[in-house]
């Protein structure tokens, strides 16, 4: 036994009577079309008996970058990104399961940012690319996904690979998602403060394995680590394509940036300040005041992945293969021993004590996190990634009756 079959036996109790078992193994193919990046997740199921949940039994992952939106005036071009990993699927599903696997792509923050008219060609280019696969193309397998969903679905995941969705005592734990162009709080609120003074749109129940979860959940459209450079720099909707100069910046930078298929010229405060302090203050502007604050998360922990993973491991917050466990001021530490030793991280991006800086602003004046607020830093759980794209999977299943 592996350590990932022994622990979902914990999850999943044994058929009680396995002779008559009829194991039955599927598969599903995830796309999360980021702002960042492609990636494709397949899934392997086998489910022991219709009265019971599938099991998970593995993933194959591969990403590429950069991400659709890139390819904004060049929509074949992205697509044939995504039909090379999807090449990947012919592979790996076994050719008599083709026709009944089921192959989606959902993209995020990049397309929501892209005019109506570009986001639409992309995405009728991937289309074609799955009509042309032996795989099963269910109705709107192509889409931009609701930023709501983007949340849940990743509480989702990260609640069934901590176990938290089975049995009777279900301890769940919100997550923290930190893309390039969106970022997403999710939680279930136990109390009824938390009900009453969220706004109605930020509430959102969902079933999922027979149970529904009243969930608290909101995702920030310009608020990725991405996006949040270019707010800082000012840089943001603004057609003005001069020079933009942050005291976040090493002093002497000079240097362009691409996003989302528009160049940018940014650089350092060549007179000016430089330093924790003014870049924190840069920082504010573009997170106090803009987001809600619910009071019950104050006190509790928080799973963090994405960007916030991203940058802990840089910076050797966290290992960078382990993940850990970190408090919001650790986070805050770091920024001013970057941002105020620039030379002395000149090597890593230029971007490190900006990122950071943002990273410590949205978690205390953003969401209003103590500076002991426990963060879980995780990429993986069972070998398993911590992504959106598994919880859409079983929600996929689940609605073609694949799974119960
Ligand atoms: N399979 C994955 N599981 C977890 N995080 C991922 C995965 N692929 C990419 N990421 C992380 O997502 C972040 C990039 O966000 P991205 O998804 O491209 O933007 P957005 O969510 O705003 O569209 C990076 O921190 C990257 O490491
Ligand atoms: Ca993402």
């Amino acid at each position: 036994h592996s350590n990932r079959e022994m622990w979902f036996q914990d999850l999943f109790p044994p058929n009680t009577c396995p002779i008559n078992a009829k194991t039955k193994t599927f598969y599903g193919i995830m796309f999360d079309a980021g702002s960042t990046g492609t990636r494709i997740h397949i899934y392997t199921f086998v489910q022991k008996s219709p009265e019971i949940l599938p099991e998970l039994e593995g993933e194959i992952f591969e990403s590429v970058k950069p991400g659709l939106s890139a390819y904004a005036d060049q929509p074949e071009k992205g697509a044939e990104s995504v039909k090379r990993l999807l090449d990947m699927a012919i592979d790996a599903v076994p050719p008599h399961l083709w026709k009944k696997t089921p192959v989606v792509l959902k993209a995020t923050a990049g397309l929501r940012l892209l005019s109506e008219e570009k986001a639409q060609a992309l995405l009728s280019e991937v289309k074609e690319v799955f009509e042309e696969s032996p795989f099963l193309v269910p109705e709107d397998s192509v889409s931009i996904m609701d930023g709501s969903y983007e949340g849940i679905l990743a509480w989702i995941t990260v609640n069934f690979l901590t176990g938290q969705l089975s049995g009777q005592n279900q301890h769940t734990v919100g997550t923290l998602d930190l893309g390039g162009a969106s970022t997403q709080i999710t939680f279930l609120p136990r109390f009824e403060e938390t009900l009453k003074e969220s706004p109605t749109d930020f509430l959102t129940s969902f079933e999922m394995f027979n149970s529904t979860y009243k969930l608290y959940t909101h995702s920030y459209l310009g608020f990725g680590l991405k996006a949040a450079r270019l707010a800082t720099l000012g840089a943001l909707n603004t057609e003005d394509r001069q020079m933009f100069r942050s005291s976040c910046l090493p002093k002497q930078l000079e240097a362009e940036w691409h996003f989302g298929g528009v160049k940018y010229r940014y650089g350092g405060n060549k007179e000016g300040e430089t330093g924790f302090k003014p870049c924190y203050l840069e920082v504010l502007k573009v997170v106090k005041g803009k987001l809600h604050q619910p009071d019950e998360i104050r006190g509790s922990s928080f799973y963090a992945f994405s960007y916030y993973y991203d940058r802990a491991a840089d910076t050797n917050l966290i290992d960078y293969e382990q993940g850990g466990v970190l408090e919001v001021r650790d986070f805050e530490r770091k920024a001013k021993e970057v941002c105020d030793n620039m030379e002395r991280f000149s090597s890593a991006s230029p971007f490190l004590c900006m990122d950071l800086t943002y990273i410590t602003a949205l978690l205390k004046e953003g969401f209003g996190f103590r500076d002991n607020t426990l963060l879980q830093l995780t990429k993986k759980v069972n070998n398993i990634e911590t992504s959106w794209t598994l919880g859409a999977t079983f929600h996929l299943l689940q609605s073609l009756g694949i799974t119960y």
